[in-house]
């Protein structure tokens, strides 16, 4: 077990005994995430792996502020989480995309929001869809575009209010493989390019895929069968940067997936046997 303490500056998100329990609908208590210790660093991307409904989602929702929890603290930057923090930018799986309104108008609409004036959100919008590849679509609505598109104009709409904290719930698990392999190279040249010259946003990645945690992570978070808590943390000591389809066939690569595997196979295999949930 890797001892999860930064070496210094003030940790970007701490969960510390962290639990959720959620009242379900016929009133009874469920519990979802239960003592949760979690410190990312600065600019550090953390990819969080678990079986299936153990309680992923439920963990960035507490780090968004979406949902309070109901034992131990959430903090970003050294302050407890006390709502939809400004700094903090997401990317789901479905697209929050207006079908409405053009791809510019989409990217403009988060600056726009923050009180940035037209011409300069316009810019900036103009500026980021040029560097997901789609300055050529501006004009376009979202139906007009494929599911790759569609996710570059997420990255864009996201990035394009500089957020220092990045909260990824399987984003990419609706695209094919190969669109998927190229986001992800995407994602990690945008992130590690995005400030322009300071600290990169600090990323926490919820998927549900071995391979594409250890291709984009620092570090892999294992989850343990629901009600989730931290069962291990692993580095991932692969240089940067990389391309998500050579790194995997690395010998490295294929040891670090076998060792995280071991602690990932048995949560899986403990959440089968159970069924497709579990009681609370
Ligand atoms: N608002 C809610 N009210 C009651 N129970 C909830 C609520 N949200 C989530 N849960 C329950 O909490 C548990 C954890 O759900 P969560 O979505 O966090 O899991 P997950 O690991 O992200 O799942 P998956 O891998 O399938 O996406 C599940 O049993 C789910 O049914």
């Amino acid at each position: 077990m890797i001892k999860d303490t930064p070496p210094g500056g003030t940790p970007a998100i701490e969960l510390r005994g962290a639990g959720k329990v959620f009242r379900t609908p016929s009133g009874a208590a469920h519990t979802a995430v239960r003592d949760l210790d979690l410190t990312v660093r600065q600019g550090e991307f953390v990819a969080v792996v678990g079986p299936t409904g153990c309680g992923k989602s439920t963990t960035l929702t507490l780090v968004s502020g979406l949902e309070e929890p109901t034992e131990g603290e959430v903090l970003i930057g050294g302050r407890p989480v006390d709502g939809i923090h400004p700094g903090v930018g997401f990317v789901f799986q479905q697209d929050a995309v207006f079908p409405w309104r053009t791809v510019l108008s989409n990217v403009m609409a988060g600056p726009r929001f923050r009180g940035v004036p037209k011409a300069e959100a316009r810019q900036r919008a103009r500026d980021w869809l040029r560097r997901v590849g789609l300055a050529a679509f501006a004009d376009r609505y979202p139906h007009q575009l494929s599911g790759g598109q569609r996710k570059r104009v997420a990255l864009a709409q996201t990035f394009v209010n500089d957020p220092a904290i990045l909260l990824m719930d399987e984003p990419f698990s609706a695209l094919d493989v190969q669109t998927r392999a190229l986001m992800s190279d995407e994602l990690l040249e945008l992130w590690g390019g995005a400030r322009d010259g300071r600290s990169p946003a600090s990323v926490v990645f919820v998927t549900h895929d071995l391979e594409e945690a250890i291709a984009l992570a620092d570090r892999v978070v294992v989850m343990t069968a629901g009600p989730a808590t931290v069962k291990e943390v692993f580095p991932i000591a692969l240089p940067r940067p990389r391309r998500v389809e050579s790194v995997r066939l690395e010998a490295r690569f294929i040891e670090i997936y076998r060792e995280i595997w071991s602690a990932l196979g048995e949560e899986v295999r403990i959440t089968r046997e159970r069924g497709a949930g579990h009681v609370a």
